[in-house]
């Protein structure tokens, strides 16, 4: 499959699950103006269908690209998670594919973990049941079960960009912090690791999951993991909805084993915001349920705009994969004046040098060639001088897109 370079207004940029509008801004500045722009998630049919013409799809965490997907998507070069999850996309069919994918690994994470704050004093105050009862015009004015957040273990499962800066604020609050994360992580302040999930679970008042979703993560907290919590303890899952074994949690819930939750995502969700949310804990007053926004604020989702817009701009414009998830990542200075070629092959013995026996039969003066690879891809640019008037950039990566092994080549001028 090959792909040359086109004129920015033919470039298709596909826009899904409402991405802010300074993505839109970002891509007109940069030149780009062939933009779809739809407020919700597609369908895998309807994605198949609208995806064929896109050169660009940027997506949420809602947006599953599938093998099918990236099949379907001949034209496809880049994808923008405007989030940072990218368990949504399957990342070894958009390399076979060619596909080079780009997340925000960090615009949203003050935004979850000051959300979390908000529900672990919340929920420690019965605020929900409290809320619940009231707007029935119930009036639950007591102290039990009531408690300060101070002085109150927080446990913390995934210490990364989130769980570190929760770590941070809770202790403002005077909580103390443990965590457990299968990587060493430097603890913050007077925060300490602890050896395994279960003495986190065992020990912590308050549970909280930062974790990304993978197979071991999947299913992490089910009826025995609660069971080793503490009586009265609370949990939190802002991570993704596999984390977590609804009916169970359910369960601990309705048994008063544990007191409350806050769960911002679910294993189903809702596509868009007219269909119905379904889910047991919907029963549950000392569940608090919020529809998977721990990163939805405005600044958040401004800064993500940006982010993800910018790097796929540059992508095009430029090449540079600097920061892409699934690709050798090759960053690249401006190619003024130069034809920039582009090759993304399978990783075979030989293949640099057919791509340069090439270069040097047509007697072309490369003045920049960067290459990085990985087990299986490998990523080369060519950056040669020519004439401005010369076509050889246009035979070169028609012989270039002869080459057995080549999956993706363009040219850029
Ligand atoms: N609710 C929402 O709107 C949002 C949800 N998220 C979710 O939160 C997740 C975490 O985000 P970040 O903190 O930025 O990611 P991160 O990658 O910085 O941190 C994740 C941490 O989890 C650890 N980890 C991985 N597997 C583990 C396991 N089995 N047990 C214990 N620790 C494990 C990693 O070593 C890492 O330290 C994201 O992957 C995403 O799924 C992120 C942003 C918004
Ligand atoms: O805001 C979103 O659409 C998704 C946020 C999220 O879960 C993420 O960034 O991984």
């Amino acid at each position: 499959m090959t792909q040359v370079s086109l004129a920015k207004d033919r470039i298709k940029f596909l826009l899904l699950e409402g991405v802010h509008e300074s993505a839109v801004e970002i891509l007109k500045q940069r030149g780009y103006h062939n933009i779809e722009y739809i407020k919700t998630a597609l369908t895998e049919d309807e994605l198949c269908s609208k995806i064929s013409d896109a050169h660009f799809v940027g997506i949420r965490s809602r947006t599953e690209l599938s093998d099918r997907v990236f099949a379907a998507a001949e034209k496809l070069i880049g994808v923008g998670c405007f989030c940072i999850g990218t368990n949504q996309v399957d990342l070894q069919a958009a390399r076979r594919h060619g596909v080079v994918v780009f997340n925000a690994p960090f615009s949203n994470t003050r935004s979850v973990a000051e959300l979390v704050l908000a529900e672990i004093i919340m929920l420690l105050r019965r605020v929900p049941e409290k809320n619940a009862a009231a707007h029935r015009g119930g009036w639950d004015k007591s102290a039990a079960g009531s408690y300060e957040a101070r002085g109150k273990v927080l446990g913390i499962v995934g210490y990364g960009h989130i769980g570190s800066q929760l770590s941070i604020l809770a202790e403002q609050l005077g909580m103390q912090v443990r965590f457990y994360d299968i990587e060493s992580k430097l603890p913050l302040g007077n925060a300490h690791a602890v050896g395994s999930l279960d003495e986190l679970l065992q020990q912590a008042d308050v549970v909280t999951l930062h974790v990304p979703e993978t197979a071991q993560t999947q299913w992490m907290i089910d009826a025995p993991q609660l069971a080793k919590m503490k009586k009265g303890a609370l949990l939190i899952n802002a991570s993704r909805g596999t984390v977590v074994v609804i009916d169970a949690l359910a369960e601990a819930l309705r048994s008063g084993h544990l007191a409350g939750a806050a769960i911002d995502v679910f294993p189903v969700e809702p596509g868009s915001n007219n269909e119905v949310f379904e889910s047991p804990l919907r029963q549950l007053d000392n569940c608090i349920l919020t529809p998977h926004v721990g990163g939805s604020t405005q600044e958040a989702q401004e800064n993500i705009g940006v982010e993800v817009a910018g790097k796929l701009a540059h992508y095009s414009d430029n090449g540079s994969t600097l920061s892409a998830v699934n690709f050798p990542e090759v960053s690249l200075p401006a190619h003024h004046g130069a034809r920039r070629l582009l090759h993304i092959h399978e990783n075979r013995p030989g293949m640099l040098t057919r791509i340069n026996q090439l270069l040097a039969e047509q007697s072309i003066n490369v003045s920049g060639q960067y290459l990085q690879t990985d087990a299986d891809l490998g990523y080369v640019v060519i950056d040669i001088d020519t004439p401005a008037e010369s076509d050889i950039a246009d035979t070169l990566l028609d012989a270039m897109r002869a080459i057995e092994g080549t999956i993706r080549a363009r040219v850029l001028y």
